[in-house]
């Protein structure tokens, strides 16, 4: 019900974690765990602090996904909620709506979380929007208990590929736009841009099983255009240090979310998720991270073809 107190398990406890813990935290009972990352020691048992939990939150990166969901699906309660708002691949290429798939089914109950919500302006109390996508009917009514009257305002929908895919994508796109802006290749090439990557978004979460439409909301274009604009994003940064030259960031691929997006170019090749240069602007950014310094060259190779009519 609507206001009803919400027992919450946060997964991690890095930036996301923390934002979720202060948004939830005057409404709900929050108990957080993580895991020390050199060590492998764990702040508790994980299926300890699993118990009687009504929400789940993956607050951490893809990769660990498979191994908690694993852990986690045989001491979930069947109406316990597990919600990710990871935007990667694992080392096998999947989305995080593929491993909630393989671990929770339709057997236990699970969510997306992906919009405009990044976990500063969220910590410090502004505004936040995201379109939470579930297959499971009841979801909705635990998401509403547990974000009405917070600063996270969502949409509802239930295409959990599209909203997987939109977000994973938006951090590859992301990079390109910081190394046009470092580059001053103008304002309106960052439009432009943005709009083709929206379209090519659309066309790609068609292609791995989701719906296009999806590309519009704010899993999509209003993810991609917060990332790419905004003056923090780890992701358009880690595209300037690239177009200066600065290769050694792809060296931490999937080791932080700084790289999200250059592990995604990674995993879609080596699990033949689709053919990078059936869609342009992928792969456009598949070869500006072989070759950071064709960039303007391919660029302007992009733009005479797109407009040869
Ligand atoms: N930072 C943002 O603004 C933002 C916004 C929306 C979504 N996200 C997504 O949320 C996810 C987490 O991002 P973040 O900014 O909180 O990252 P972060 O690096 O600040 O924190 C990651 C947390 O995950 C834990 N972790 C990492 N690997 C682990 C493992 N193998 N086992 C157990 N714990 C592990 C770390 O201990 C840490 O607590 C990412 O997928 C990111 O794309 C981030």
């Amino acid at each position: 019900m609507p206001g009803q107190t919400k027992r919450v398990l946060i997964l991690g406890h890095g930036a996301m974690g923390r934002a979720f813990e202060g948004l939830l935290g005057p409404r709900h009972e929050i108990t957080v765990w993580d895991r020390d990352l050199a060590t492998g020691v764990e702040t508790q048992p994980l299926e300890l602090a699993a118990q009687d939990r009504d929400v789940v939150l993956f607050a951490l990166p893809t990769n660990p996904h498979d191994e908690l969901a694993g852990r986690l699906a045989p001491c979930l309660d069947a109406d316990t909620v597990c919600l990710s708002i990871a935007k990667g691949l694992d080392e096998h290429g999947r989305t995080p709506a593929q491993i909630f798939e393989q671990h929770l089914g339709t057997r236990l109950r699970w969510a997306l979380l992906y919009g405009p919500m990044l976990a500063r302006e969220l910590q410090a109390g502004q505004a936040g929007f995201a379109l939470a996508a579930s297959r499971q009917p009841g979801v909705d009514v635990v998401l509403r208990a547990l974000f009405d009257g917070t600063a996270l305002h969502l949409d509802y929908g239930d295409d959990v590929q599209g909203a997987a895919w939109a977000a994973i994508l938006k951090n590859v796109y992301v990079p390109l736009i910081g190394a046009v802006d470092a580059l001053a290749l103008g304002d309106n090439m960052r439009g432009f841009l943005i709009a083709e990557a929206t379209r090519e978004l659309a066309a790609i979460l068609q292609h791995m099983g989701g719906r296009p439409e999806t590309a519009y909301t704010c899993a999509g274009l209003g993810d991609l255009t917060t990332s790419a604009t905004s003056a923090s994003s780890h992701h358009r940064r880690i595209g300037a240090e690239l177009s200066a030259g600065r290769t050694e960031q792809l060296a931490a691929t999937g080791v932080n979310i700084r790289s999200e997006g250059v592990h995604t170019l990674a995993m879609v090749r080596a699990h033949h998720l689709f053919e990078p240069d059936r869609f342009a602007l992928f792969g456009l950014v598949c070869r500006f991270l072989e070759q950071p310094a064709r960039l303007e060259a391919d660029l302007r190779s992009y733009v005479d073809r797109r407009f040869a009519h």
